[in-house]
C-alpha cells in the first residue's frame, strides 16, 4: 500500500488502516469522506462505494488512462483502479478475473457495473466489441429494469457479463448470463411501482402511426398491467396514477430502438409482443350464470383479446378456450348477476373466473420472460467474438439487490436469497483470505466477529428441512400453502418467525423480511428457480475476485 495514497483526502482511504477498527470508526470514516464527496474507500483489496445520489465528476477517460498507467493503490480509491487492476491481469497474464458487485437495492450496483464496463471499453481501445457491449446493456436495462419505491431504475434480474479479450487486451466479444427475471412484475405491481421500463418507453416514444399499428392508446392508465394494483380485477374507477410517463421515457425509447438495431433484433416483432401483453392484460373474466342454468366465465374487453391475438397471429378463440372462457360468451349476451354471491354455485363460478385470470397472468408473464431470454440470446449472438482467439475473460457480476417491499412473494424470496448467497461468498472469501494472509506472515491477530451470512443462507437452502427444501417437497406433492406454513412452524430456528395463516419472516444480512406464501406454488414453478440456485453459485464461487 502506498503511504501517499489518498493524501489530501478526508478520512482514511483504506479502512484497514483504522485504529481501532470497529463498526463505528468504519462508518464514521465513510461519513467523513462522503461529506467531502469522496465516495470510494478501500477495505484491503475490496472497494466500498457510498451512493452519492447525484452525478459527480468522477468518471473521465483521462482518469481511466491514469489508473491504467499507475500501479494499484497509488491513486485515491476508485472503481477504475479495481477494474484497471483486473484488466491488467487479463491483458498481461491471461488470467480470467471477476468483479463482484453487491449491495442492497438502490445502493449503486448497476451504476458501478456501468463504470467498470466504461473503463474496460476505454482500456481496450476503440476497436472490438465495445459498442455491442454497451448496446446489449441498454437493451437489457429497458426490458429488465423497473422503478420500485427504493430505486427508480432497479434491476429485476441478475446479470453476469463476461467480456472476452484477445492477446492484445482488446475486447473481442462477450457473453451475458441472466438469472431469474422477476416476471411476476409483468402482471402484478403495487401502487408505488412501475412495470418494466420498456412498456412506458413504448407508449411515450411511439409516434401516432406506430401506436395505431400496434392498436395501443398513449396513456398508461389504459392498461391494467401498468396501473399499480396488487392483481385482481382491473380498476373500474380511475386508480391512483403511477408515475406518469416522462420525457425521459420518450428519450430512452429511441436508445432502446437503437440498441435493438445494434444487436440485430427486429424492433417491430418485439413491439408487437409488448402490445400483445398490454392488451391481453386488459382481458377481464367474470363469473356468469347462463340462461340454461350452467355456470360460465364471461370475458370483458373482448376486442382487446381479438386485437392482441391479431398482432401476433394467434387464434383468439383457441386462446380463450385455453383460458376457460367460452368463445360463445364473446358474442352472446351473458347474464352477470349483480348479486352473484347470493346465487347457488357462486363460489364455483368465481373459482372458474379466478382460474382464467390466473392463467392470463401466467401467460403474459411467461411470454415476457421468454421474450427477455430471447433478447439475451440475440445480444449474445451480437457479442460473439469474430473468430480471433480469446485469451481470457473479465466477468462483471451485477447481482440482485436485497429488498423487502409491502408484498414479497416467491420471486422476491429467491432474489433475496441470491443476494444473501453472494454476500456470504464475498464475506467468506475476503475474511478467509485476510486471515490466511495473517497466518502466512505469522502476524498476531484476533479473530473478528462477523455476521454469519452462511448460516442465514443455509436456513433457506441446506437440506430437505431448509425453507426451500420444504417448499420443494410441498410443491412436488401438490400440497397447499397451509401445509407449507405448518411445516415451517415445526422448524425451530431463531432466524425464522412463522406468522400463520400465510406469512413468515426470515432473517437475512440486510434485515428481517416478510414473505407471503401466496398460493399456487407448484413444483413446476419452483423447480426452475431451484435449478438457477444450483447454477449461479458454483459459477460465482469458482472464480477469482
Ligand atoms: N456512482 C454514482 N454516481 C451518481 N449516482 C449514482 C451512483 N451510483 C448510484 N447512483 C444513483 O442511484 C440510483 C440507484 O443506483 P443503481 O440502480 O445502480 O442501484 P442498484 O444497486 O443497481 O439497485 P437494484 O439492486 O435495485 O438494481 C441510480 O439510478 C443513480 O441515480
Amino acid at each position: 500500500m502506498a503511504a501517499g495514497a489518498g493524501a489530501g483526502e478526508a478520512g482514511l482511504c483504506d479502512a484497514v488502516l483504522l485504529a481501532p477498527l470497529t463498526e463505528e470508526t468504519f462508518v464514521h470514516n465513510l461519513h467523513v469522506r462522503y461529506k467531502r464527496d469522496v465516495i470510494y474507500t478501500y477495505v484491503g483489496a475490496a472497494l466500498v462505494c457510498v451512493n452519492p445520489c447525484r452525478p459527480l465528476p468522477l468518471y473521465t477517460p483521462e482518469l481511466v488512462r491514469a489508473h491504467l498507467a499507475r500501479p494499484p493503490y497509488t491513486l485515491p480509491p476508485h472503481l477504475y483502479a479495481i477494474t484497471a487492476t483486473a484488466y491488467r491481469w487479463v491483458r498481461d497474464r491471461n488470467e480470467s478475473q471477476c468483479i463482484v458487485i453487491t449491495g442492497e437495492s438502490g445502493s449503486g450496483k448497476t451504476e458501478a457495473a456501468r463504470v467498470c464496463l466504461q473503463c474496460v471499453v476505454l482500456a481496450g481501445g476503440a476497436a472490438g466489441a465495445g459498442g455491442a457491449l454497451v448496446a446489449a446493456g441498454t437493451l437489457l436495462e429497458a426490458f429488465g429494469n423497473a422503478a420500485t419505491p427504493i430505486n427508480h431504475n432497479a434491476s429485476r434480474f441478475g446479470k453476469l457479463l463476461d467480456i472476452e479479450f484477445n492477446f492484445k487486451g482488446e475486447p473481442i466479444g462477450g457473453h451475458i448470463t441472466h438469472y431469474l427475471l422477476e416476471k411476476e412484475r409483468v402482471c402484478r405491481i403495487s401502487e408505488d411501482e412501475r412495470n418494466f421500463h420498456v412498456f412506458y418507453q413504448l407508449l411515450a416514444g411511439a409516434d401516432v402511426q406506430l401506436l395505431k399499428r400496434l392498436k395501443l392508446q398513449r396513456s398508461a392508465m389504459c392498461y391494467r398491467v401498468l396501473v399499480g394494483s396488487c392483481g385482481g380485477a382491473p380498476p373500474r374507477t380511475p386508480h391512483p396514477a403511477p408515475r406518469p410517463i416522462s420525457r425521459q421515457d420518450t428519450k430512452h425509447f429511441q436508445h432502446t430502438k437503437d440498441a435493438m438495431a445494434r444487436v440485430g433484433v427486429c424492433a417491430s416483432r418485439v413491439l408487437r409482443v409488448l402490445a400483445f401483453i398490454l392488451k391481453l392484460g386488459n382481458a377481464e373474466f367474470e363469473p356468469t350464470h347462463n340462461i340454461d342454468g350452467s355456470i360460465g366465465t364471461h370475458l370483458h374487453h373482448h376486442y382487446e383479446v381479438w386485437e392482441a391475438c391479431e398482432l401476433v397471429g394467434v387464434d383468439a378463440r383457441s386462446l380463450l378456450l385455453a383460458l376457460g372462457a367460452e368463445p360463445a360468451s364473446l358474442d352472446a349476451p351473458a347474464h352477470t348477476p349483480d348479486h352473484a354471491d347470493s346465487e347457488p354455485g357462486a363460489d364455483q363460478a368465481e373459482g372458474s373466473a379466478e382460474w382464467a385470470r390466473s392463467l392470463r397472468d401466467r401467460l403474459i408473464s411467461t411470454v415476457y420472460s421468454r421474450l427477455f431470454t430471447w433478447l439475451v440470446g440475440a445480444a449474445n449472438q451480437a457479442l460473439q467474438s469474430d473468430g480471433t482467439t480469446r485469451t481470457a475473460e473479465l466477468g462483471i457480476l451485477d447481482a440482485y439487490g436485497f429488498e423487502s417491499l409491502s408484498h414479497n412473494g416467491l420471486e422476491r424470496l429467491l432474489i433475496n436469497y441470491c443476494a444473501e448467497r453472494v454476500q456470504a461468498a464475498v464475506t467468506g472469501a475476503t475474511l478467509r483470505r485476510e486471515q490466511r494472509e495473517y497466518c502466512r506472515e505469522g502476524l498476531p491477530w484476533r479473530a473478528l466477529p462477523y455476521l454469519d451470512h452462511e448460516a442465514n443462507a443455509e436456513l433457506l437452502d441446506h437440506g430437505p428441512e431448509s425453507l426451500l427444501g420444504i417448499l420443494g417437497d410441498v410443491s412436488a406433492k401438490g400440497l397447499d400453502d397451509d401445509t407449507f406454513i405448518q411445516r415451517l412452524q415445526r422448524k425451530r430456528d431463531r432466524r425464522l418467525l412463522v406468522l400463520p395463516p400465510d406469512h413468515f419472516h426470515a432473517v437475512s444480512f440486510a434485515c428481517r423480511h416478510s414473505t407471503t406464501a401466496g398460493g399456487a406454488m407448484t413444483w413446476s414453478e419452483v423447480a426452475p428457480h431451484l435449478l438457477i440456485i444450483g447454477v449461479l453459485f458454483p459459477a460465482v464461487n469458482g472464480r477469482s475476485t
